[in-house]
């Protein structure tokens, strides 16, 4: 338990739920890499009653929307009888996760992912601690109200902001503006601080997730190549653009022409997407051709978010609003 939590009437009760990645993960009899095999086991927690689950357990590039809506189902039927839950995950769609939980849940108790950059059997393994750390911010009297948190190498982000940015580093996670909190340890005792509290948000209810939404990636030169096979077959795309979300000057009449929403997010690291420059491809064209700017969300957040509004049913107007709101 956290050293400055109020006592709590029961023991507190964690679900804890796996679902594959590196903390999981193994090298294969087989001598052909890692993979996942046996769930972590949470250290040091004796007063807590622990119930684990596991959906499934997939290397997390094996990860998708469906996957995420049984993970959300299974969080909404733990949450009333708990209270926090902690969802183990690969590292590499993580964030995903955690945005698409971040839009479709409203459980009152913390939900918090975590995961590893080393495997059980090397030497620098994270997996214990990033779990220990996990479960004590999901039992934390400060933790709820915050949306699904990723605590990974003591850091705490919120699911809007997170994003990985290093492939190997075992501080593998980042994001603009950054941390919202911290967890310590002196000696045993966590120590847990916050620095932001993170707006409430809507949430969605999606009839489906299986709209299709695609990701084109823009670079220099590129004259629209992929663009028409793609808006063909999706029923949304999200463009991965350049700086403040520019193109070439190829992509405006493509886009003019597509009925399909497509939303304009960048391939920059941080910051929005702003309809300031008024050349052929320039954002302020591509957003009267009726392009959607994804604010600061990148491409891949911006896919869930545009797939989960289309399962919901949401006509191109209201979706524009959603991101022109940042209602998410
Ligand atoms: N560190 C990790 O978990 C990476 C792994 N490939 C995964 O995402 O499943």
């Amino acid at each position: 338990m956290p050293s400055d939590a109020t006592p709590p009437a029961h023991a507190p009760r964690l679900a804890l739920i796996h679902t594959g990645g590196t903390i999981a993960s193994r090298p294969s009899p087989d001598g052909r890499g890692l993979t996942p095999q046996t769930p972590p086991a949470l250290p040091g927690l004796e007063q807590v009653e622990v119930t684990e689950a596991q959906p499934f357990s997939l290397p997390s590039p094996h990860m998708t929307p469906a996957h995420m809506g049984q993970l959300a189902a299974l969080i909404r039927e733990l949450a009333p009888t708990h209270d926090g839950v902690v969802v183990t995950h690969g590292t590499d769609t993580l964030e995903e996760t955690a945005f698409a939980l971040h839009l479709m849940l409203d459980v009152k108790v913390p939900v918090v992912l975590t995961g590893s950059m080393r495997h059980a059997e090397e030497i620098s393994w994270d997996g214990p601690a990033n779990l220990l750390d996990a479960a004590h911010v999901a039992l934390h009297p400060h933790s709820p109200g915050r949306g699904p948190l990723v605590v990974i190498g003591g850091d705490i982000f919120d699911a809007r902001t997170v994003t990985k940015i290093h492939t190997t580093a075992v501080d593998a996670f980042g994001g603009y503006p950054g941390p919202i909190g911290r967890i310590d340890r002196e000696g045993h005792v966590p120590r847990l601080h916050y620095f932001a509290m993170p707006e409430p948000r809507a949430t969605y209810h999606p009839a489906h997730l299986q709209a299709r939404v695609e990701i084109l990636y823009a670079y220099a030169g590129w004259t629209g190549e992929g663009y028409a096979e793609a808006a063909a077959r999706a029923d949304g795309l999200v463009i991965a653009a350049l700086g403040t979300g520019n193109l070439p000057a190829e992509l405006l009449p493509l886009i003019q022409g597509t009925d399909k929403p497509v939303v304009i997010a960048t391939r920059t690291h941080a910051g929005p997407v702003l309809p300031v420059y008024g050349y052929a491809g320039g954002g302020a064209t591509l957003v009267e051709a009726g392009a959607i700017p994804a604010s600061f969300l990148n491409a891949h957040k911006a896919r869930l978010l545009l797939l989960i509004l289309l399962g919901q049913g949401l006509t191109r107007e209201q979706i524009q609003t959603v991101f022109e709101r940042d209602e998410f």
